[in-house]
């Protein structure tokens, strides 16, 4: 059984697959406060804040009132937090990882965010630092993997998603690159299978021009979440806010009938 993704407690967008996630990706405090408020305009389940976009993100004190400003223009969206480390897809950035934890931290104890992501990737002990700062400020974990290259085979996409589980993730996340539309139609696969045996949420995603397809059919094959343009696009593939929403309409009409 799909699971939706729960935030205080709560299911996202009443339960609904997907919920819709609209990232955040300005480099200044003014121009984060300005998308972040058309963002929020368009009404998406969630903000992702994108903090390796943002050019302050080694000066904590600048993030948390960032933050602060991104909680007050979202006017009640949940805001994820995501630093996307640069060999997976991310912005370079000039914190080494302990520093990343320290921000993960400050930012998690001022109560503007509702989840964090970090990677799986990284070395079991930043993981299991992610793991107990979130848990004890009551705030969700992601668990991501990202290829921006290429789309892993069936085996390790399905490792990856039980590896986010064993790690102790609320939720599990993997957006590959695909080179071939049989790799799209192995990433939906590899979606179903971990959405029916894994007792958490799942994200998948096939990102660029052949994989957009999986942005708005992701929730059939049990995606909780499909990331879509509000302002900027974070990834290659990302489709505006207003047509996810079009077409996930169809679908749920199509496939509730
Ligand atoms: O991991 C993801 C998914 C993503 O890479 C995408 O392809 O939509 C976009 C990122 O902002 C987000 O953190």
């Amino acid at each position: 059984m799909p699971h939706p993704l729960t935030l205080g407690g709560r299911p996202l967008a009443g339960g609904r697959l997907p919920a819709i996630c609209a990232p955040l990706v300005a480099r200044t405090p003014a121009a984060l406060a300005e998308e972040a408020a058309a963002v929020a305009a368009l009404q998406p389940d969630l903000l992702e804040w994108r903090v390796d976009f943002f050019a302050g993100i080694a000066d904590t004190a600048a993030v948390l009132a960032a933050a602060r400003s991104v909680q007050q223009a979202a006017r009640g969206i949940p805001v994820l937090f995501t630093r996307r480390a640069q060999r997976e897809g991310g912005q370079p950035i000039a914190l080494d990882e302990a520093q990343v934890l320290a921000l993960y931290e400050a930012v998690a104890a001022s109560g503007t965010i509702a989840a964090l992501d970090y990677e799986m990737s990284h070395e079991p002990a930043h993981v299991a630092q992610a793991r107990e700062l979130s848990r004890r400020h009551g705030l969700p974990l992601v668990l991501s993997f990202h290829d921006f290259q290429r789309t892993p085979a069936d085996a390790e996409l399905d490792a990856r998603f039980t590896q986010a589980a064993q790690l102790g993730a609320d939720v599990a996340k993997v957006a590959v690159m695909p080179q071939a539309m049989g790799d799209v139609h192995r990433l939906l696969g590899a979606t179903l299978r971990a959405s029916e045996r894994l007792a958490i949420p799942v994200i998948a995603m096939s990102m660029g021009a052949l994989g957009a397809v999986t942005r708005l059919c992701g929730g059939v094959y049990g995606s909780a979440l499909t990331f879509a343009v509000g302002s900027n696009a974070s990834a290659p593939g990302q489709i505006a806010i207003a047509d996810v929403r079009a077409a996930l309409a169809v679908l749920q009409r199509a496939t509730s009938a």
